[in-house]
């Protein structure tokens, strides 16, 4: 497998690390900085640095854009130049509707790995950076079935589980997950610091809360405020939510509502423990095979169709009939509910589907 990397910093660089630790691949790389090549070809994470992004991507089979969000559609266009025609070419980007809407182009898949660290550059970089971490994937119609499949299953080699998912979808859940989060995370520092100090004239002790929950506070602005601007709709309609959420809260406070408060609280405690559960869902792994015509988009389809209802696929495989017309589809799916929800669902989308 020859793998390239364009933009090797913490994100790419363990991307490296993973591909030729786990795939056995040869990984060549590129970034305008060329002490990033050099720093990732001295922790193993690239068997060599190129000149060029051309000549990084001239012979790949797959090629992994890691660069901030504002740079991604320019850098993939001009991958998708440079790349040999049986090429899967994918970003990693936090957000993205803007890399998706700007390239059409089958052989580009837009990607996000829920993973990641609140530090930068390849010096960070880990192999294992992406063991069980969900990484979304946003086939379209345009999406060549083949690519897709091939970089579904080198991604679980990687250790992820890819998921399908539209771009739209994504960018509003990563604004509530995400960037939200990393919002308030640099509220509470600033609160602290300085409110508190002006109070007290000495800045305050921190507990083992604060530090979780302040992890994330001023992460890298290198590719923070990249990501702050492409989703600003959606995170102002969060930020917008958590104003009233915080209002409701101060209702309750004023009204020395105890009752309030404790609901308020528990409620909390239960919607984190559903949040929590969803990522455990597992279960005897079960083989679908849908058979369905050779079309572009029929394989991103049913991906999506199965992402949207919540049902993961573990694993896939395409068998082209011998006449190119037609091919059957084989879907691993965890669990036997998720398995039997799968089933109905592409029996609707008109598939003949049975159980391997
Ligand atoms: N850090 C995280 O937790 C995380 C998680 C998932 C996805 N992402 C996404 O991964 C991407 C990279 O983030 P990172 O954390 O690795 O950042 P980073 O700062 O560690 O690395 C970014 C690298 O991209 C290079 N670069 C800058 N402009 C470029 C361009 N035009 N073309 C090619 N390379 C360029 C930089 O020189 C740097 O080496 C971003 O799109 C980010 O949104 C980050
Ligand atoms: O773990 C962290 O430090 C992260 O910020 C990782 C995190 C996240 O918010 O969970 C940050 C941005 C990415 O797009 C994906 C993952």
């Amino acid at each position: 497998m020859r793998a390239s990397i364009i933009g090797v910093g913490l994100i790419g660089g363990s991307i490296g690390l993973a591909a030729r630790e786990r795939l056995g691949a040869e990984v060549t790389g590129w970034d305008p900085s060329p002490a990033a090549v050099e720093t990732a070809c001295a922790r193993g994470a690239l068997d060599r640095g190129a000149g060029s992004l051309e000549a990084a991507v001239a012979d790949a089979q797959v090629v992994f854009v890691a660069a901030p969000v504002g740079a991604l559609a320019e850098t993939v266009e001009r991958v998708l130049r440079a790349i040999p025609p049986d090429c899967v070419v994918t970003d990693v980007g936090s957000t993205k509707r803007s890399v998706v809407a700007a390239v059409a182009d089958p052989r580009f898949v837009g990607g996000h790995p829920l993973a990641g660290a609140e530090t930068a550059g390849v010096e960070h970089a880990r192999a294992d950076l992406f063991q069980d971490a969900v990484w979304y994937l946003t086939p379209t119609e345009t999406t060549t079935g083949t690519l897709f499949e091939r970089l579904h299953r080198l991604l679980r080699e990687l250790g992820a589980k890819p998921t399908a998912i539209d771009a739209a979808t994504h960018d509003h859940m990563l604004a509530a997950v995400s960037h939200l989060p990393h919002v308030v995370a640099n509220v509470l520092v600033a609160q602290a610091a300085r409110a508190l100090e002006d109070e007290s004239e000495q800045l305050p002790a921190t507990g083992p809360s604060f530090r979780d929950a302040t992890r994330v506070a001023g992460a890298n602005s290198a590719i923070w405020t990249d990501i702050y601007l492409a989703n600003r709709d959606a995170l102002i309609e969060r930020i917008d939510d958590a104003t009233r959420r915080l209002g409701e809260f101060r209702a309750l406070l004023s009204a020395a509502d105890a009752d309030g408060v404790t609901a308020w609280n528990d409620a909390a405690r239960e919607d984190r423990r559903r949040l929590l559960e969803a990522q455990l869902a597992g279960g005897t792994v079960h083989e679908l095979r849908a058979s369905v015509p050779n079309e572009p988009g029929v394989v991103a389809r049913l991906a999506l169709e199965l992402g949207r209802a919540g049902v993961n696929i573990t694993d896939m495989a395409l068998y082209p009939a011998p006449n190119q017309a037609e091919g059957v589809v084989a879907l691993w799916i965890a669990g036997d509910e998720p398995a039997e929800r799968a089933l109905a669902l592409i029996a609707e989308q008109g598939f003949p589907v049975a159980r391997a």
